[in-house]
């Protein structure tokens, strides 16, 4: 088997393979999905993640094999969601230009579901369209207890401090500057190597997401299939008292479970977490002229009914070369009718000399009016554009998203808001010289 290690984590790569993978020789039954009795005395269970019937080329599910089935825990009971929301109509959302400094690290205990900020978002889960863009802040393990969300599948952001994903389909370990994928429904819990982690969290409610065409890119680059990685089969024989937390219609659930649901021994299929380093993404760029339009930089998109129009775009602004001549070479004013949602989790971004920080959040909305700030327009401007120039020691991503991104209370009344964003563009001066007649 063409294995990764990594640390402590084995995985398998590809995207969306047909991944095949034991934790003991012999858990997988050969031939068949479910057998009237599987190897080793373990449980047959189908983990769908699409529709039964959708095409075969977007059709998900897996096979798991397991000590003891998902369905085996006590009723779920709501809890207090904390800062966590699916509704995005607790405020009218405003078409400010909105910023935000980063979450400050908690003082009490918190763990990564309870870290976990709702900053924005649309749609819904009912819907299963749109999608919740949260904020996580946690300085202390999940101990006894597991979370799956069935609203979404999670794309996980670590921007401060290493992530240990232990998932029912085997252990994931990313840390700043690489990206996991959280399949809906799939439990799991999170461990802080680091001691403190700090992120951001798009929760994808619409269809999952996938690498998109390349079109006259051809048949490689931008985030190539190869550098995606799934865990290999890993399980917990565990028994005690431990806690499932749900999310479920935009609520948490809480259930005891009187054993670890990571006890999958062994799983096959399509339907599986992952993770991404952005760092090896091939970047394409202009050679020519003109700064292209950020659709160049999709790592993953979230397609929605209409054809080119997604749902979601995850876009990355990494390190690169700029050699466009006379050009303009940052980011260009623009207003768009997808709404931008941007993190920073490494350097400075090209657009914005200072204010946007690392772990810190932007949100250019539906039409609102945005592009370099004051300081870099000047710089850019000036700037000699006959060589080529280096950025680097830079990670900036984008949530873009079809509809509206509407911001929740929290975000508007949090004192991470920059009251004064709107400043950095009001030092554009002036240039406007007509001809004299
Ligand atoms: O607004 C932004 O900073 C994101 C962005 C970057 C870019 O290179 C082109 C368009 C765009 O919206
Ligand atoms: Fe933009």
């Amino acid at each position: 088997m063409n294995s990764v290690i990594q640390g402590e984590a084995r995985y398998q790569s590809g995207f969306g393979n047909e991944f095949a993978t034991e934790a003991i020789p012999g858990a997988l039954p050969v031939g068949r999905n479910s057998p009237q009795r599987p190897p080793y005395g373990l449980y047959a269970e189908q983990l769908s993640g699409t529709a039964f019937t959708a095409p075969r080329a977007h059709n998900r599910r897996s096979w798991l094999y397991r000590i003891r089935p998902a369905v085996m825990h006590e009723p779920f009971r709501p809890v207090a969601p904390g800062r966590l929301l699916s509704r995005f109509d607790e405020v009218p959302p405003p078409p400010n230009q909105l910023r935000w400094d980063p979450l400050p690290m908690p003082d009490a205990p918190t763990d990564f579901v309870e870290g976990l900020v709702t900053m924005a978002g649309n749609g819904s889960p009912d819907a299963q369209t749109g999608c919740g863009i949260h904020l996580y802040a946690a300085n202390r393990p999940m101990e006894r207890r597991f979370f799956h969300d069935a609203d979404g599948e999670l794309l996980i952001v670590p921007q401060a401090g290493r992530l240990r994903l232990l998932t029912e389909l085997g252990l994931l370990e990313v840390e700043p500057q690489e990206i996991a994928v959280i399949p809906r429904g799939v439990r799991f819990r999170v461990e802080l190597p680091d001691g403190t982690a700090r992120g951001y969290v798009c929760e994808n409610y619409g269809a999952l997401f996938r690498l998109p065409d390349l079109g006259p890119i051809g048949s490689n680059g931008l985030a190539n299939p190869r550098d995606f990685l799934t865990p290999e089969a890993r399980y917990e024989d565990e028994e005690g008292e431990f806690e499932l937390l749900a999310k479920f219609g935009g609520g948490l659930w809480s259930a005891r479970i009187d054993h670890s649901p990571l006890d999958v021994v062994a799983w096959h299929g399509n339907y599986a977490p992952y993770k991404y380093d952005l760092r090896r993404f091939n970047t394409i760029g202009s050679i020519s002229y003109d700064h292209p339009d950020p659709s160049i930089f999709l790592v993953l998109q979230s397609p929605s009914d209409t054809p080119g129009v997604d749902n979601i775009d995850f876009v990355i602004f990494p390190p690169r070369w700029l050699a466009m001549e006379d050009s303009f070479r940052p980011p260009w004013f623009h207003r768009n009718v997808a709404s931008e949602f941007m993190g920073l989790i490494h350097g400075v971004y090209d657009a914005k000399e200072e204010g946007f920080l690392p772990g810190g959040a932007s949100l250019h909305t539906c039409m609102s009016g945005h592009g370099p700030d004051a300081d870099t327009f000047a710089r850019a401007t000036a700037a000699d554009t006959r060589t080529p120039q280096k950025i680097a020691d830079t990670m900036a991503f984008m949530v873009e998203t079809r509809a509206p991104i509407r911001p929740t209370r929290h975000a508007l009344e949090t004192a991470q808001l920059q009251h004064d964003y709107y400043r950095c563009w009001q030092g554009l001066k002036k240039h406007f010289a007509p001809p004299k007649f």
